[in-house]
């Protein structure tokens, strides 16, 4: 058999409760070097809840976060962004007044913030900075097919369009490997297949892909492997028609619907 890739993410029986309320119960997942993983589970599982442990805006109760060898369970959640993971929510939350162009560069702040600060003194090398970020965020824009709106403010994006700007914002600080919560909700069909393309040209290009998605089509077309969980534990894991034909991932979705 060949070697499991190496680990990006390794997240180790991580555990999260909320006033007792146990939203993570338990659950570990690996996520190798150039994979595309998919993430499902009813609603409640406890999904959002575990990319908030990875990305950390949430510490866990307990349980251990390694990313590239290192654990990181008590980091910040900026010191994560530097270590190489970008994550994007469900529903992505843009600076509605700023261009389109100004939100994406916030995504280098996220990065660069301390060390920008630092080189405040140096006008010169800040303007080169700023330059060279600008021209970036612009290539970003092109990727996600956004150019022509790029000083429009972002209020007047649409649903989609704002997750692949959110996607261009996080590009920014050139994750290693990318968390995108639910990427297809609330999509248009034909945004869908920009976002689908776009994500699958990521991973092509070798980052590692988590994904959230309770669209079960794009999941199989994305993603070699799923990974189902349930009242915040793993349920299942395979490949995606195995899972989704799996019996106790199929009741733990009557369950919950139930
Ligand atoms: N900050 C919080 N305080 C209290 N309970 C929380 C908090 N965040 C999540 N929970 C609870 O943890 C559980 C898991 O929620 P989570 O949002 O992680 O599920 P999910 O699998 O992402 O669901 P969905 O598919 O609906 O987004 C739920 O019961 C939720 O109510």
């Amino acid at each position: 058999m060949a070697e499991p890739a190496r680990a990006v993410i390794d997240a180790r029986e991580l555990v999260k409760s909320f006033q007792g309320n146990v939203a993570v119960g338990g659950m570990s997942l690996r996520l190798g070097e150039g994979e595309m993983v998919g993430l499902i589970g009813p609603n409640g599982a406890g999904k959002t809840t575990l990319f908030n442990l990875i990305a950390g805006s949430l510490k866990p109760t307990s349980g251990e976060i390694w990313i590239g060898g290192r654990e990181v369970s008590q980091e910040s959640p900026e010191r994560r962004i530097g270590r190489g993971v970008g994550r994007t929510f469900q529903i992505p939350k843009p600076f509605l007044e700023m261009t389109v162009l100004e939100n994406v560069l916030v995504g280098a702040q996220a990065r660069d913030g301390e060390r920008l600060f630092a080189n405040f003194l140096r006008f010169g090398h800040v303007r080169q900075q700023e330059r060279l970020a600008i021209e970036k965020a612009r290539a970003l824009l092109e990727f996600v097919t956004l150019s022509g709106l790029e000083g429009q403010p972002a209020k007047v994006l649409s649903g989609g369009q704002r997750k692949l700007l959110e996607l261009a914002r996080i590009l920014m600080a050139d994750p290693q490997a990318i968390l995108l919560d639910e990427p297809a909700a609330g999509v248009n069909p034909a945004l869908l297949e920009t976002i689908m393309e776009r994500v699958l040209d990521l991973n092509t290009q070798g980052k590692s892909i988590l994904l959230i998605e309770h669209n079960m089509d794009m999941v199989s077309r994305l993603c070699t492997r799923v990974v189902a969980m349930a009242l915040g534990k793993p349920l299942a894991e395979g490949t995606p028609a195995d899972v989704a034909s799996n019996p106790d991932v199929i009741e733990a979705y009557l369950g919950a619907a139930a």
